[in-house]
């Protein structure tokens, strides 16, 4: 299928995992002081991460969060506990540093960058903010497509772009994290789609909807497929019809990141809708996927399984941003680090099981 120039060679260039590297890093694990096995899931991440790296003792160079903020024009079916507003607001502040991706971005030893998708306003440009935005907020997916064809096109190429700056800026761990009033009815609805799950067990109380405003956001999400009709094996349809322009900046920034042998460390639920959509155009890019979180939202773990992917951390968190993935970088890097640093049973003169 072609996309466009740059999305389809971004594609191509997500292949396999480096089959070498991979064995290295195993055959390097079963040497180590220590029983073998015994380090667990930072095991298999090392080794995964020599895989994307292409690196049979794979070095973290630098980590990103790249957060990008979209409104939904859902919003006005009354699907969030919150007002559009916020979304503009809460870009600020992210600008301002006091958002809590701020303080766990700066925990982790993450850049930031903040990204204008799609925010309904016009946003003052400032140091620290990109303005890119695609429209003012995505259309109301209950009453027809979220965006056209080329809006969905211009988000994947906004967030390759992005993927490569940071890239080319040194960091090979990259998130990205979402801020858009409203985004966790077009998430469940991209999570229907693409899995085949019903629409009740893929959607939660986002920013907190009580029973009422819980059934009212399944009719909505029911009601946006029904209007739309993605065909959920179809990345592009389903960003086009029941997507978001965040969430497509998103997936964008996941095939760029994963096409410069980047490891992607997917957020929460809305990210974890992008990752499905990235999956979808391009099915190997899941190996480069690092589930960082479980998010409270029902429908998140739905996609994860779809894509094969376990989440490392379940810290009941249900905030976005990056939070999830910016709070499992330090746990990826931890990994790398044991492969490269510790010693071998050979080096160390320790007895290993065979003696
Ligand atoms: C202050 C505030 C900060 C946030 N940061 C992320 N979200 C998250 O919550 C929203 C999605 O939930 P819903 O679909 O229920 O609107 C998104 O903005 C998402 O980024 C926030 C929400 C609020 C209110
Ligand atoms: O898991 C998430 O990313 C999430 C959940 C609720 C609200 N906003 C984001």
């Amino acid at each position: 299928m072609t996309i466009s120039p740059l999305v389809d060679q971004t594609i191509a260039a997500i292949g396999p995992l480096d089959a070498a590297a991979v064995a290295a890093a195993e055959a390097r694990q079963g040497v180590l002081t220590k029983p073998p096995g015994s380090l667990g899931r930072l095991e298999s991440l090392s080794i995964q991460l020599a895989g994307i790296l292409g690196q049979p003792i794979p070095q973290i160079t630098g980590k990103a969060v790249i957060v990008v903020a979209g409104d939904h024009g859902v919003a006005a079916e009354g699907v969030s506990a919150f007002p559009a507003e916020v979304t503009p607001q809460m870009v600020f502040n992210f600008v301002a540093g006091g958002a809590a991706i701020n303080a766990l971005a700066r925990h982790a030893g993450a850049n930031i960058t903040v990204i204008d998708a799609g925010v309904a306003v016009d946003l003052d440009p400032q140091p620290g903010l990109t303005i890119a935005k695609v429209g003012y907020g995505a259309a109301n997916i209950a009453r027809g497509p979220a965006m056209s064809r080329e809006d969905a096109v211009r988000c994947l190429e906004i967030g390759i772009n992005a993927a490569n700056e940071q890239a080319d800026a040194g960091a090979n761990l990259i998130a990205g994290g979402d801020m858009g009033i409203g985004n966790t009815t077009p998430s469940a609805a991209i999570t229907a789609a693409v899995t085949g799950a019903d629409v009740a067990s893929v959607t939660g109380r986002g920013t907190g909807v009580d029973d009422a405003g819980l059934e009212a956001k399944i009719a909505t999400i029911r009601r946006a497929l029904e209007v739309n009709q993605p065909d959920g094996s179809d990345g592009m349809d389903v960003l086009t019809k029941v997507g978001g322009f965040e969430i497509g900046v998103l997936a964008g920034v996941m095939l760029g990141a994963a096409a410069r042998n980047c490891a992607v460390v997917v957020d929460g639920f809305i990210s974890g809708a992008a990752a499905l959509i990235a999956w979808r155009l391009c099915p190997d890019i899941a190996q480069r996927y690092i589930a960082a979180h479980r998010s409270v939202e029902p429908g998140h773990n739905v996609g994860l399984q779809a894509m094969g992917l376990s989440p490392l951390l379940d810290m009941e968190m249900r905030l976005g941003e990056g939070t999830g993935a910016a709070l499992a970088m330090p746990i990826v890097e931890a990994a790398a680090k044991c492969l490269a640093e510790m010693a071998t049973f050979t080096e160390a003169g320790v007895s290993d099981g065979d003696d």
